[in-house]
């Protein structure tokens, strides 16, 4: 528990809330036993009938109503800061799985995260709401009723005293039992929110090799998992209760009977016997509370662990290493194998570290490359291209140059964009990496495809520039910034300068248009039908009963296949970005869409720099092809 609370109190609102529960449950616990103590003095003034009836009956009045007041003032205070405090969460989680990109989320059962993010981070509002102030009422309360019992009769409070500690005591050793029973049950419950999404999401192709009912068998067996996970974890918390309410009871009796036995002898006054007897109880109660809270709010700190997981793997994952190597911002040339940070101009037509050729459709070099030791940004002309921009600016419009590429070419020196110096990337749990010793530059204007057989690792390529993936060895210059030194708002500015055209496109539920938009939220409706129109689809949103308003379905229901890959490549173009990351942009398109699809992307191409993945010649032979072999073939066996 103490795990999470400091964490959880860093969630908006939370600390200022339980701060006001804590002064509040002070409060409270002073007005519970000045009403029990009123309340004993008037039932001893009626059968005395003496004349301060009236005004105790007031005076318990008016602290039984400040009492109400109160205590409902802190239960709202307590919903709202769970209610902030989750949404917080909640949108925490969603930040953290868009940092750590969609390779980590494609590796993990999707319905776990939704299940985390909804359920689980619901599960919290128990912990919040209830569980934190009912800490500061157990605190508060024994110990104003032990101060006034002190006070009133110390044989009492010597009673309740000593045993006042078995409540807790039995509470910590039931709620070890409980939160291992709660986490399982956690775990089984996100294991059935997983199989279940992924079932419905998967159902057109279970039904289509009739493997429905398996699977149902399936998520059958899963529930019943859950169920009695579920059933043995209230299990332990009726028999905490019960265990709990056994010495409770006990406690009380050592406390009355004395007291009774006492009045009986004359040895003790009403007044004080009552106000024993109402209190001790009293003393006990926010104690049983606790512990009945305490299970209200063990699955949702099961969930909090997974919570926080992935808050620390997303803070991993973006986070910028201490002391790594900064490019040399010496003004080598490239083909020195020497990184080459922003603004460093690449001698054009010389070979890449890689051993390419010359970009596609670019004049050969003309360029000498910048002699050793000539400092690279500073000393440049600006009509050369790609000077004076300090190295690790990742913002957009960081050069202007960088729109359109143009100038580089007439110079004979283009920038370097992205560059991969020796790559190794390997999955975890895969022995073969996926890329291995992977070399490439790719400079701005130019127009690289990645070949290769399925499996060589070209997703991975793009996955690197776009910063989802960082590599196991080697370095990857993001326009001139080591991508191991790139933060997450780093990252967050770069990909701003990408359009991306994924091998899977996912779309969203809404019209068509608010598909294509995505990639500029700004875009007016004349750039969303330019956007339409490059990407090949203007006769089939006009066929769409309400055109670009038309609302599609769940990942784009109501198109096929190639118009999704099409609304896609709208997306992406619409988006204006000076980078184009295709992969494969044109798989599923009949071979008359391809070439329209073609010949719009070579158009936007013409002043963008574009790194694509593709297997058809078509794409290929519009750009500098980069044929891939898978790694195992270089590994040495
Ligand atoms: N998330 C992952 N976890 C483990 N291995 C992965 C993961 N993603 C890819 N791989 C492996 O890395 C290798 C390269 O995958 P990648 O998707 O980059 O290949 P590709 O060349 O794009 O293939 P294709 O042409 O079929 O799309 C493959 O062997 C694949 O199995």
């Amino acid at each position: 528990m103490r795990r999470h609370g400091k964490r959880l109190t860093a969630l908006p609102g939370v600390r200022r809330g339980l701060g006001w529960g804590r002064v509040t449950a002070v409060a409270l616990a002073v007005l519970l036993v000045g009403q029990l103590d009123l309340l004993a003095r008037l039932i001893v003034a009626v059968l005395s009938r003496s004349p301060a009836v009236l005004p105790l009956a007031v005076a318990l009045a008016a602290v039984s109503v400040a009492r109400a007041v109160l205590a409902g003032c802190r239960e709202a205070s307590a919903g709202r800061t769970a209610a902030r405090a989750t949404a917080a969460l909640r949108y925490r989680i969603l930040a953290a799985a868009q940092a750590l990109g969609p390779r980590w989320i494609a590796g993990r059962p999707v319905g776990e995260l939704v299940t985390l993010a909804d359920r689980g981070v619901d599960g919290l509002t128990p912990y919040l709401r209830d569980h934190q102030p009912a800490v500061a009422l157990a605190a508060a309360v024994p110990v104003c009723v032990l101060v006034r019992l002190c006070w009133a009769d110390p044989a009492s409070a010597l009673t309740v005293a000593a045993t006042l500690p078995l409540v807790p005591l039995f509470g910590a050793l039931a709620g070890r039992h409980a939160r291992a029973a709660t986490r399982r049950q956690w775990r089984r419950l996100s294991v059935l929110g997983g199989h279940f999404l992924d079932t419905v999401l998967g159902l057109p192709t279970l039904r289509a090799f009739g493997r429905a009912d398996t699977h149902a068998v399936r998520l059958r067996r899963v529930a019943d998992d859950h169920r009695r996970a579920t059933m043995s974890a209230l299990r332990v918390a009726f028999l905490t209760a019960l265990a709990l309410e056994l010495v409770a009871a006990l406690s009380l009796a050592l406390v009355a009977v004395p007291v009774g036995l006492r009045l009986l002898a004359g040895r003790l006054d009403l007044t004080t016997g009552l106000t024993v007897l109402l209190l001790a109880p009293q003393a006990y109660l926010p104690l049983r509370a606790l512990a009945t809270h305490f299970h209200a709010a063990a699955p949702g700190l099961a969930a909090a662990d997974d919570a926080l997981a992935v808050l620390d793997a997303a803070r991993a994952a973006t986070r910028k290493p201490a002391a790594s190597g900064e490019p040399a911002v010496t003004g080598e040339p490239a083909a020195s194998g020497e990184p080459v940070a922003f603004g460093e101009p690449v001698a054009s037509g010389e070979p890449a570290a890689s051993g390419e050729p010359a970009a596609f459709g670019e004049p050969a070099a003309s360029g000498k490359p910048a002699a050793s030791g000539e400092p690279a940004g500073a000393g440049e002309p600006a009509a050369t291209g790609g000077t004076g921009v300090a190295a690790g600016t990742l913002a957009p419009q960081a050069n202007p140059r960088l729109r359109t590429g143009m100038g580089e070419a007439g110079s004979g020196r283009r920038r370097v964009l992205l560059r991969f110096e020796g790559v190794t990337v390997r999955y975890p749990g895969r022995d073969v990496p996926a890329l291995c010793g992977f070399d490439l530059t790719v400079a701005v204007g130019e127009r690289v495809v990645l070949t290769g057989p399925s499996g060589a690792g070209k997703s991975t390529v793009l996955a690197l520039a776009l910063g989802f993936l960082r590599p196991t060895a080697g370095r990857v210059w993001l326009d001139g910034t080591d991508l191991a030194d790139a933060d997450g708002a780093a990252l967050a500015a770069w990909r701003t300068r990408i359009g991306w055209v994924p091998q899977r496109p996912r779309l969203f539920a809404g019209t068509l248009a608010d598909n294509v938009r995505l990639g500029a939220p700004g875009a007016d409706d004349a750039r969303i039908r330019c956007a339409i129109g490059d990407a090949a689809l203007t006769e089939v949103v006009a066929a769409l009963p309400d055109g670009p308003a038309t609302v599609l379905g769940e990942n784009g229901h109501g198109l096929s296949a190639g118009q999704r890959q099409r609304v896609a490549l709208a997306r992406a173009l619409c988006r204006d970005a000076p980078l184009l990351l295709l992969d494969e942009p044109t798989a599923r398109l009949d071979p008359a869409t391809e070439s329209a699809v073609l010949a719009a992307t070579r158009r936007l191409a013409a002043d963008r720099t574009v790194l694509a993945v593709a297997h058809r010649p078509a794409l290929v032979a519009a750009a500098r092809a980069v044929p891939l072999a898978p790694a195992r073939a270089l590994v040495p066996a």
